[in-house]
C-alpha cells in the first residue's frame, strides 16, 4: 500500500472511531431512558429485585458516559459500555428478567457487538455469550441461574440467535469491505488531483497548497524557504527535431533526474507544459543556488536519449528566497524574472549570479 493511501486509511479510520463514539453516546442515552423506565415498570409491578439491578446498570452506564466526557478516551468508553451490556444480558438470561423474556434482549447484541469492535472480537464476544446462555439452559439449577427455559424456547431462540449473528456478521464484513473500498477510491482520485499525468510530480495546484503552508510555517515560526523555478531551454525545437514523444521522454527523465537530487522535504512540481518549479523547506537563498546549478549541471551532463538518438537538454533557473519577498506572489514573480534574465543572458545558466556562487 502506497504512504499516501496509507495515510487516507488511518485518516479513515480516526473519522470512523469519531462517528462511533457518536454512536456510542446516543446508544449509550437511549440505554438510559430504557432501563429506567423498566426499572420503574419493575419497582411498581413489585419486581424490587429485577428494578434495583437494572437500576445499578443504569448507574453504570451513568459513570461511563460521565468518564467519556471527563477524560475523552473513546476506547476506554467502549470497553466500558460492552462490558455493561455483556454484564446485563448475563443478568437478564440467568434471571429471566420480568416472565422469562430476558434473553429476547439478546438479539441487541450481535449487531452493537460487531458494529463496536473488529469482526474477530465480535465474534469471539457473541461466541461467549451463547456459551454462558447455553450454560444456563443446560443447567438451571446453577446456583446463579434463577430461571428455567422451556426446550422449545431454547431450541428456537439458539436458531435466530444464530441466524441474527451470521446475517449481522455478513451485514458488517460487507460494510466494511465497502468503505475500504471508498476510501482506496477517494485516495486514487485525490492522488489523481494532485499529481502530474506524465511526470508523476506533484502538479500546480499541490504545489500551491504546499507553498500556502511553507508560507504560513515561515509566518508563524520565521522558516525560511526558497523556490527554484525551472524551464527546459529550447523546448519546442527538441518537439519540432524529435517528434512530441521525445518531448515528453525528455520531461519525464528530467523530473526523475530532479527527484534524485532533491531531498524528501523538498517537493518538486511541473508548474506549467515544460516549466518546474522545486520548493525548498529550510533552505537559505545561497544553498538554493547551490542545489540549482547541481541540477543544471547535472542535465548538461545527462544522456537524454530517444529512439537512440541523444538530445539537447539543458535548464534555465530563477531562485527566490521568501527572505527577500513579502508575499507568496511577489516570491513566484521574483524567481520568474530571475528566470527571465537566466534566458536573456543566455540560457543554460542560474539569476540570480552571486559571487560566492
Ligand atoms: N512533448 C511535450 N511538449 C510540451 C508539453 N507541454 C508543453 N510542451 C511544449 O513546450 C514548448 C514550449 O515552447 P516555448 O514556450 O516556445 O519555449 P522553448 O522552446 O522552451 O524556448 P525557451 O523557453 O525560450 O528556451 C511548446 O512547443 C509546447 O508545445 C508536453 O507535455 N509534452
Amino acid at each position: 500500500m502506497s504512504e499516501f493511501r496509507q495515510t487516507r486509511f488511518e485518516a479513515a479510520r480516526a473519522d470512523e472511531e469519531v462517528r462511533v463514539a457518536r454512536v456510542l453516546t446516543g446508544l449509550s442515552v437511549a440505554a438510559l431512558f430504557f432501563l429506567a423506565g423498566i426499572s420503574i415498570k419493575s419497582w411498581f409491578s413489585d419486581h424490587t429485585g429485577h428494578a434495583l439491578a437494572l437500576a445499578l446498570f443504569f448507574l453504570l452506564v451513568v459513570l461511563n458516559l460521565l468518564v467519556f466526557w471527563r477524560t475523552g478516551n473513546r476506547g476506554r468508553n467502549k470497553t466500558g459500555m460492552l462490558t455493561i451490556v455483556a454484564g446485563l444480558f448475563i443478568y437478564l438470561v440467568a434471571s429471566g428478567g420480568e416472565s422469562n423474556t430476558g434473553p429476547l434482549w439478546l438479539y441487541v447484541f450481535p449487531p452493537l457487538v460487531f458494529y463496536l469492535t473488529s469482526l474477530r472480537t465480535g465474534t469471539i464476544l457473541l461466541l461467549a455469550c451463547l456459551f454462558f446462555t447455553a450454560v444456563v439452559f443446560r443447567f438451571p439449577g446453577l446456583p446463579f441461574v434463577f430461571a428455567e427455559y422451556g426446550g422449545n424456547f431454547q431450541l428456537r431462540f439458539f436458531a435466530t440467535m444464530l441466524f441474527s449473528s451470521l446475517f449481522c456478521y455478513v451485514l458488517e464484513a460487507s460494510r466494511r469491505n465497502a468503505r475500504n473500498d471508498l476510501v482506496t477510491l477517494a485516495a486514487s482520485y485525490e492522488q489523481a488531483a494532485r499529481t502530474d499525468e506524465l511526470t508523476g510530480l506533484a502538479n500546480r495546484r499541490d504545489m500551491q497548497h504546499r507553498m500556502d503552508n511553507e508560507f504560513s510555517r515561515y509566518q508563524r515560526a520565521g522558516h525560511h524557504f526558497s523556490v527554484v523555478l525551472m524551464d527546459l531551454d529550447h523546448f519546442k525545437r527538441i518537439n519540432d527535431d524529435f517528434g512530441h514523444d521525445a518531448g515528453d521522454e525528455v520531461l519525464q527523465q528530467f523530473a526523475w533526474l530532479m527527484q534524485s537530487l532533491c531531498r524528501q522535504s523538498d517537493l518538486a512540481a511541473r508548474w506549467g507544459g515544460e516549466e518546474f518549479l522545486l520548493l525548498l523547506p529550510d533552505t537559505s537563498l545561497l544553498q538554493a543556488l547551490t542545489l540549482a546549478e547541481r541540477l543544471r549541471d547535472a542535465v548538461e551532463g545527462h544522456e537524454f536519449v530517444h529512439d537512440g538518438q541523444r538530445l539537447p537538454v539543458t535548464i534555465s533557473a530563477g531562485v527566490c528566497s521568501i527572505s527577500q519577498c513579502n508575499n507568496l506572489d511577489e516570491l513566484l514573480r521574483q524567481a520568474d524574472q530571475n528566470l527571465y534574465e537566466a534566458k536573456e543572458a543566455g540560457r543554460n545558466r542560474i539569476a540570480p549570479r552571486v559571487r560566492s556562487h
